[in-house]
This record gives structure tokens, sequence and C-alpha cells, in this order.
């Protein structure tokens, strides 16, 4: 059954540490974000992510990035160790080489809690744990014509919840199609739809922003996912909505950037949780 998502919802995404949380339990959320050409993607969806709220940020992405998430945000953490979800492929370029493509497949291999957006949506077949692919009108038709499903952007725009909830299906994966109204879709077809944004969130980097929302919401909802797959869907639609409820904020009818919406989420957040 498709409904619309609500503030309400949005909500009870929210993983609200307690007296004997610590950074572990929390969750830890894995970052493999962003490339020499677009390294600005890493330090959004960190910033997203940080702000979203999480127990730890790992950034695991290349030096010109990680550099720039450092100077952003000094809490992120550029050694491996445990991780609880990962957040791949934002700002990266899906011609990778042998050694990269088998890093990232080991990664997937661990079955933990993956939103595999942008550059790594190539990689939903290799995804062995809950998996949101996040893609836009555009970036499904590839998902789709490697599962032999030929369609168009044009076809996807005009019928989003239809070529969604195909691509869950043959995919596997929770789909999160980007637009004004974002639609979440899985094995059961399509699950939400979420229109909480406005048109002053098309601007560069704003997927990337989500990527870090979503992240972080699937990182404090490991063992809870492990019990409840349907969970996945609710999470990418609370994150679809924090998004959109954020981009509003921080435009009250203006302009924004993509880092404006991030910066936004933690009042957003509040309110939601505390009604101030
Ligand atoms: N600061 C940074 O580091 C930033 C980094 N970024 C990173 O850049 C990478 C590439 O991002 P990208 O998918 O936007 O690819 P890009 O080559 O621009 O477009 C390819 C074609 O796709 C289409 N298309 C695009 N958007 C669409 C939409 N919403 N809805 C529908 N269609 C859409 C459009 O097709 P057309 O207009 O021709 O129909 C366009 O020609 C990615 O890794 C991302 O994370 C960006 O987030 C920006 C900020
Ligand atoms: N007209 C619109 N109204 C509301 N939200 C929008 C609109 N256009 C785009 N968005 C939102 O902005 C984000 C754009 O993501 P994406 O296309 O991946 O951009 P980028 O690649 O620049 O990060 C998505 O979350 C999408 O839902």
């Amino acid at each position: 059954m498709t409904t619309l998502f609500s503030a309400v919802e949005a909500a009870g995404a929210i993983a609200v540490p307690s007296a004997d949380s610590d950074k572990y339990s929390r969750g830890v959320l894995g970052v493999v974000t962003g490339s020499e050409r677009y390294p600005g993607a890493a330090v959004l969806g960190v910033e997203a992510a940080s702000r979203t709220g999480v127990g730890m940020i790992r950034y695991l992405g290349p030096e010109r990035p990680a550099a720039m998430v450092l100077a952003r945000r000094p809490e992120a953490v550029t050694a491996d160790g445990r991780v609880q979800a990962w957040l791949l492929g934002s700002g990266t370029d899906p011609e990778r080489d042998d050694d990269e493509r088998a890093r990232l497949v080991g990664l997937l291999d661990q079955a933990l809690p993956t939103v595999l957006d942008a550059g790594s949506l190539d990689l939903f077949a290799q995804a062995k744990g809950p998996t949101v692919l996040t893609p836009h009108f555009g970036e499904l038709v590839p998902v789709l014509s490697a599962v032999g499903v030929e369609t168009s952007k044009q076809a996807v725009a005009a019928d989003p919840a239809t070529w969604a909830a195909r691509a869950a299906a043959e995919t596997g994966a929770t789909v999160l199609l980007k637009g004004a109204t974002t639609v979440i879709a899985d094995a059961s077809g399509v699950r939400f739809l979420v229109r909480a944004g406005q048109p002053w969130l098309a601007t560069a980097g704003s997927g990337d922003v989500l990527g870090g929302v979503l992240g972080a919401l699937l990182a404090t909802h490991q063992p809870a996912l492990a019990e409840r797959p349907e969970l996945l869907a609710e999470l990418a639609a609370a994150a679809a909505w924090l998004h959109g409820e954020a981009g509003r904020t921080a435009s009250g009818g203006g302009p924004i950037q993509a880092l404006d919406v991030a910066e936004a989420l933690p009042a957003v957040i509040r309110r939601l949780l505390v009604g101030a």
C-alpha cells in the first residue's frame, strides 16, 4: 500500500541516544564517496550524516576529499574499523579500476545496510545486505538496463512510481527515486510517496546531502533492520522527508545551497522530537 509519508512517521525514525549509549552503540557510518573530480560530494554527505545524528563517521574515500572532509568535520575518522552501515558512491566514477571494484565488493560482502548512490549504483547486484538505491530519473535508466529492462529518462519522469516499483522488483533492493515527489518502493511495490521538499532543493549536491541523511538512519538502525527488513523503506522515506523539510526550513522561500540543507537538519529533528 502507498501512503504519503508524514512528520509523525519521520519522528519515529530518529534513534534518540539514552544514558547507556556510546558512539559505537549509536551506530557507525562508513562512507566511501567523493573523488578528485567531485570532492565536494564527500563533504556534503558527511556533513548531512553528522547533522542527522550518528555515533561516528568513518570516511574511507580518496585523499583529497578526505582532507576536505576533515577540514569541515574534524570529528570524522579516516581509519578503518567497525562500521554498522555504508554510504557508497556520491561523487564517484563508475569507471573504476579492478582494485577499487574488489574493495567495494568486499565492503558489500559484509552484508551491512547500505546506500548505493550515483557512481556506485551499478554495484546493486553485489550488495548482500539491506540496500537502498538512490537514483534520480536519469540514473534509474542504466540500473534497469542492467537487468534487461530498457526505458528512458522521459518515460521514468512520466511515471516514476511504476518505474521505481519495477526497479525494486528486478533488483531486489529498496529504491528511493528522487524528484519533486520522491517515490520509495521495495519488493512489495510502492511503499511511500514523500512530498516534503520544494523546488529550491533542485540545486547541485542536494542529492549528496540526502545520501548522508539516509546513511545515518541506516547506521543507527542496523540491529532493527536485521529483524524487520520492511523498516528499510520506512527509513528511506524518513530520510527523504527530513531532507525535504530541511530544505524548506533553510529556504523559507528563498534560494539555498546544498550545505544549507545539511545545516538545517538539527533544527528539523529537534522540532520533530521536542516540538520546539
Ligand atoms: N559538489 C559536488 O561534488 C557535486 C557532485 N555531484 C556528483 O556528480 C556526479 C554526477 O551527478 P549527476 O547525476 O547530476 O550527473 P551529471 O553529469 O551532472 O548529469 C548527468 C545527466 O543526468 C541527468 N540528470 C542530472 N540530474 C538529474 C535529476 N535530478 N533528475 C533527472 N535527470 C538528471 C541530466 O540529463 P539531461 O539533463 O541531459 O536529461 C544530466 O545531463 C554524481 O556522482 C554526484 O554525486 C553532484 O551531486 C553535484 C555536486
Ligand atoms: N523540483 C523539486 N522539488 C523538490 N525536490 C526536488 C526538486 N528537484 C530535485 N529535488 C530533490 O533534490 C535532490 C536532487 O538530487 P540529485 O538529482 O541527486 O542532485 P545532485 O546530484 O546534484 O546531488 C533530490 O533529493 C530531489 O528529490
